[in-house]
């Protein structure tokens, strides 16, 4: 297996609060893995400690054979600004900027010139559907449209791995059901893998591998 995650013994706390406990992950390239878990069972804090924005107190990450601890501040954020995508529940999008600027924001942070971001983040949002929607501020879209600009500004840099934390909880079933096909199809098409939290046992369904969390302890799911 062509590992491009790997998280092991990983222990993270809010002070006293153990919020991770001991976790062991594995994930492939192109892998989707889903994590459920109840709220405040850990899975945000987890995921956080997987992408390197938290530090865990024990255990490593590893990130396509580089340990994340091992890096430089400058390295680690360049490796999560290239490497890496994120998507949140509500999309967390700039109001003020056109859909066409929003998903081409990673390229344009990692110095691509506009014309090629630009082009490559159109290429993406017609994927989605929003080819027609390029020019619109982002603050006059529906929540499921929001929810596709942040697929694409996740995917647009073509990233190794991209995290979604409850990526399509604040929509409705219907449209949270196509959001994600597309997500993962166009995750699959540039073999981007996918770390999934979810409440939703249908969204785990589609994943590869489940885990599940519980009091901060992640355990995966064996499928026969
Ligand atoms: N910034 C923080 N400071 C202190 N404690 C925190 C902080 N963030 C989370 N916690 C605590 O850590 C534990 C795990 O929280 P976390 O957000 O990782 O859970 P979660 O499973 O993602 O929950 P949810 O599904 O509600 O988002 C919880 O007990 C939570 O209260």
């Amino acid at each position: 297996m062509d590992v491009i995650l790997r998280a092991e013994g990983v222990d993270f706390f809010y002070g006293e609060q153990q919020a991770v406990s001991n976790a062991d992950f594995v994930l492939a390239r192109g892998e989707v893995a889903a994590i459920m878990g109840s709220s405040g069972s850990g899975k945000s804090s987890l995921l956080y400690c997987l992408a390197g924005v938290l530090p865990p107190a024990r255990g490593t990450v590893t990130f396509d054979g580089v340990e994340l601890s091992s890096l430089p501040d400058t390295e680690l954020s360049a490796l999560r600004r290239e490497r890496i995508g994120f998507v949140f529940q509500y999309g967390e999008l700039l109001d003020e900027l056109t859909v066409e600027e929003n998903a081409a924001l990673p390229l344009r942070l990692a110095g691509v010139a506009k014309d090629r971001a630009h082009a490559a983040a159109a290429r993406v949002l017609g994927r989605l559907g929003l080819g027609d929607l390029l020019r619109r501020r982002a603050s006059k879209l529906s929540g499921g449209q929001r929810q596709r600009i942040a697929v694409a500004r996740a995917l647009v840099h073509q990233p190794d791995v991209v995290f979604a934390d409850e990526p399509t909880g604040a929509l409705d079933s219907a449209n949270a059901s196509a959001v994600l096909e597309e997500f993962l199809r166009l995750a699959k098409d540039q073999d981007t893998a996918v770390v999934i939290v979810t409440h939703d046992p249908e969204v785990a369904a589609r994943a590869d591998s489940q885990y599940a969390m519980v009091d901060g302890v992640l355990t995966q799911r064996v499928t026969v």
